[in-house]
């Protein structure tokens, strides 16, 4: 029976065509609520959605056919990937079709602020003709501040070049070397903040980037900064944006994506200085036609014939592979996953060792796992198929090593990350059980599994540590579930990887850092 696909919001009709051409049958019913498309969702082998749909754990939970998510797109926010991944569902994106439309949209919304077109075409078409009341700025010369160079950062950065405009950028994973290429000056944050004219953000929703300007950061900005936003709603704090609109602090405002969306209401309506489109980014027929063709090619391969590309959380590996590989997989991305929540600073160089028995299979997908775990803590949904490119593009050398079976373990994976400050390696292996390890941190062993929230902590093995240490999660009503210490010598460097259950606070890690004996701690998730 040949594989059904719902198309559940507006795609380019180009989608259908494909998906009729390789034979997959399909159904556009676009604007369901989420009670019509859960009675519907049961009878099909894939949905293809943009921004619109919410594929939530109640859809997936009635999704009993389905195996693929198709998102048109760049964000895959409206899909909780996790649960998709715990149900076997492949998520893919479209992760490079709409980056020249969305940057052409930022720099649309600059030169419609420096100018106050929208005001001035409605005041003009009211017949009112106040030419005196729209006095404009000039580009040229100006300072652009790029947050976030990425796939649409650089080519925003691109087009403000040939404006004449000065770039600067902050983003912690652009190497000297490719701001260098883009002709833009890597710079702080604090230095973007204090220096731009303009500012425009281009980074993922994530903890680090959430409110992240906010009052504070705004107080440091140039008197008549302009700020663009056209990556994603909860960058920017807008309540603190309209209080420094109203007081002159902020010249302008042009925002295509708001922290509730549909944003029927918001802070940031009603003031003259303020543009704003709704999340209309990757709205042109081009990038449209783009990532419907994209997804629906991806989209095909995979029911058709079990091919992966561009899947956020399966790397790109043949039916046959799957079963040996399943654990390993998940093993190199949870190290790289580790050593990326660990890395604070830019990325150089990431070494992966493979031993004993894992060095025999397909280690390229190993490979790509482990720089996808690395990289996710920073990039907008990397994928396992993207991110060697990624990391290539970054200027990050990504190094593979094989070896022959090495100590205690049949397999044995070492993800080595090399940053501008030090070098850090963690190995695992997975056991006959299938659950991966981590076995050793920093040339420590130790053996504990991942969970999904852990706490990392490094200090001096003193005595007096452990019992401080677990009276503050304790003080804080923070369950222990496993607690794991290793240290390389008596009285040297030690570690504690300890599983909780739930969330820990900033102030129960501040508290930890407090101890004498710490030397790091830090929140983990898996
Ligand atoms: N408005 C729209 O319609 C629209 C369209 C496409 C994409 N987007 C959004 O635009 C954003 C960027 O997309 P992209 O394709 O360029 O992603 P990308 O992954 O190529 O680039 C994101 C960049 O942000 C950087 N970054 C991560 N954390 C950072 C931090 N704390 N500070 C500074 N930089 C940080 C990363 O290093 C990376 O270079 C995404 O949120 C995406 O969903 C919006
Ligand atoms: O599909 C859209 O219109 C929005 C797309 C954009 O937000 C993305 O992340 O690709």
């Amino acid at each position: 029976m040949a594989p059904r696909v719902l198309i559940a919001d507006k795609l380019s009709p180009a989608a259908v065509a494909i998906f009729k051409e390789r034979g997959v049958e399909t159904d556009v019913n676009t604007g369901l609520d989420k009670d019509q498309l859960a009675e519907i969702i049961g009878n099909y082998d894939g949905i293809a959605i943009r921004s619109a749909t919410k594929i939530t754990p109640k859809i997936l939970e009635k999704a009993k056919n389905l195996k693929v998510v198709g998102r048109a797109g760049i964000g895959v926010d409206n899909v909780d990937v996790p649960a998709a991944t715990q149900k076997g569902v492949i998520v893919m994106n479209t992760p490079f079709g709409n980056s020249i439309t969305t940057a052409e949209h930022a720099i649309s919304l600059m030169l419609a602020l420096a100018r106050q077109i929208p005001a001035a075409d409605t005041s003009t078409q009211a017949g009112k003709w106040e030419k005196n009341r729209f006095m404009g700025v000039e580009i040229t010369g100006k300072t652009l501040g790029v947050i976030g160079c990425g796939n649409i950062g650089s080519i925003a950065a691109d087009r403000a070049l040939g404006l004449r405009m000065k770039v600067i950028a902050f983003d912690p994973f652009l190497s000297e070397e490719r701001a260098v290429d883009l002709g833009v000056e890597k710079v702080e944050l604090e230095d973007l903040f204090r220096r731009a004219d303009f500012i425009t953000l281009h980074t993922p929703l994530t903890d680090r980037t959430r409110n992240i300007i906010d009052a504070k950061a705004i107080e440091t900005m140039k008197d008549g900064v302009r700020i663009i936003n056209c990556a994603r709603g909860g960058l920017v704090d807008e309540v603190a944006l309209r209080a420094a609109l109203d007081s002159g602090k902020v010249a302008g405002a042009a925002f295509d994506v708001f922290v509730t969306e549909p944003a029927k209401e918001n802070p940031l309506f009603g003031h003259p200085n303020v543009v704003c489109t709704p999340h209309l980014g990757a709205a042109t027929s081009e990038a449209q036609e783009n990532v419907a063709l994209q997804v629906a090619e991806q989209m095909s391969d995979y029911l058709l014939r079990g091919a992966i590309s561009n899947a956020v959380n399966f790397p790109s590996i043949t039916a046959e592979q799957a079963p040996k590989l399943r654990p390993l997989i998940d093993l190199a991305d949870k190290l790289g996953s580790f050593a990326g929540q660990l890395t604070e600073s830019g990325i150089k160089q990431v070494r992966i060792t493979y031993a004993g028995a894992v060095a025999q299979l397909n280690t390229r997908a190993l490979t790509s796992s482990a720089v996808a775990g690395l990289l996710r803590p920073m990039l907008a949904d990397v994928n396992v198929v993207s991110a060697p490119s990624v990391a290539k593009e970054r200027g990050i050398i990504v190094e593979e090593t094989t070896r022959e079976a090495q100590g205690d373990y049949e397999s044995l994976i070492t993800v080595e990350v090399t940053t501008e400050r030090q070098t850090r390696g963690v190995s695992g292996t997975v056991y006959a059980d299938g659950r991966p390890r981590i076995v050793n941190i920093k040339g420590i062993r130790v053996d504990a599994e991942f969970g999904p929230s852990m706490l990392y902590v490094a200090n001096e093995d003193k005595p007096g540590f452990v019992g401080k240490f677990a009276g503050i999660l304790g003080d804080a009503g923070v369950n222990i579930a496993t607690f794991h210490l290793g240290r390389d010598a008596q009285g040297g460097a030690a570690i504690a990887l300890v599983e909780i259950d739930g969330a820990v606070s900033d102030k129960v890690i501040e508290e930890v850092k407090k101890l004498p004996q710490v030397t790091h701690a830090k929140p983990l998730h898996f």
